[in-house]
């Protein structure tokens, strides 16, 4: 049985996509994104779930960081969760004057706050369940919490389907060591990181590698590279799996134009939305392409 990590502690909504994603295996809390993945790099864990992006709030920018640091990570499967907070609070308990949870929570629950819970001061904590810990513990009058915390730990529900904005969601990420890549399918999504250097246009380069293979990009987010003030790495989605030809040649194109990339894996996508092709941009037509320039190469066109 496999070891997988998870971004916990238990009752995290990254704990249930790491039961979609690996529900069979055995699963284990840590503490933060940082320390699932580097129970994979130590070989403590076999493979980790982290949160990567929200539909509300964008990216989880201690998962980006984590999987650009240190020794190369991929990712192999995602789940994509629809995200409802309930709100729980000590049995008893009066007053609300503080609420935690995880800034990505906290920050999709903005105006339900304001509304219902106007004088509680927001208080941000490492996960929606370690703030649910804070409240037992009596460092907090109240949690934002995933639905399912309620059955870990013996709170009060004060609200429930608590969200701003109606049909938000979380991507959640399966990452491992590199080793084989799970299989293509049609409708998979290829991430690269890449610390481009700081000269006009670099960006524009890479983005161009892409545009002209026609290849459609399914997120782009930029962090700082902490070492030089103004330099940031840019981790790039994108539609297709390395297995493609097509993939491959920009893959190629990119590691030419950016010493500095890093491939975070090719993996099916959740929603199943299938890769769109434009005409002449086919797996065929570079096959073909190339077929024909080899034969140009050795004189062989008759
Ligand atoms: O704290 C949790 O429950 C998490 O799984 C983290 C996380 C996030 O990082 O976005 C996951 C989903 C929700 O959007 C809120 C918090």
């Amino acid at each position: 049985m496999s070891r997988i990590a998870y971004f916990g502690p238990q009752g995290t909504f990254t704990e249930q996509a790491a039961r979609v994603l690996a529900g069979g295996e055995e699963l284990f809390p840590v503490e933060t994104v940082r320390l699932a993945m580097t129970a994979v790099r130590t070989g403590e864990a076999d493979a980790a779930c982290v949160p990567i992006e929200n539909s509300v709030e964008g990216v989880v920018p201690a998962t980006l960081d984590a999987l650009s640091e240190s020794t190369p990570l991929v990712a192999v499967a995602e789940a994509i969760l629809p995200i409802r907070f309930s709100v729980l609070t000590r049995r008893g308990s009066g007053d609300v004057k503080t609420v935690a949870s995880h800034p990505h929570a906290l920050a999709q629950v903005r105006e339900w706050l304001e509304a219902n819970l106007p004088d509680a001061h927001p208080v941000a904590s490492s996960s929606t369940s370690a703030a649910a810990v804070g409240v037992l513990e009596g460092q907090f009058d109240a949690a934002v919490c995933a639905p399912v915390a309620v059955e870990h730990y013996d709170l009060e529900v004060l609200a429930t389907d608590v969200a701003d904005v109606t049909d938000a969601a979380t991507r959640f990420l399966l990452v491992r060591a590199p080793g084989e890549l799970p299989e293509p399918t049609g409708a998979d999504r290829t991430s690269v990181v890449a610390a481009a250097a700081n000269r006009t246009g670099t960006l524009a380069e890479l983005l161009t590698e892409l545009a002209t293979r026609g290849i459609n990009l399914t997120r782009l987010d930029a962090r700082p590279t902490r070492n030089n003030f103004g330099e940031y790495r840019f981790f790039i989605d994108f539609e297709g799996h390395v297995a493609e030809p097509r993939i491959l040649d920009a893959l190629t194109a990119l590691r030419r134009q950016c010493r500095n990339l890093r491939f975070l894996g090719s993996h099916p996508r959740a929603d199943g939305t299938r890769t769109t092709i434009e005409p002449g941009f086919g797996n065929d037509d570079f096959v073909d392409a190339a077929v024909w320039a080899d034969a140009v190469r050795k004189g062989d066109l008759a």
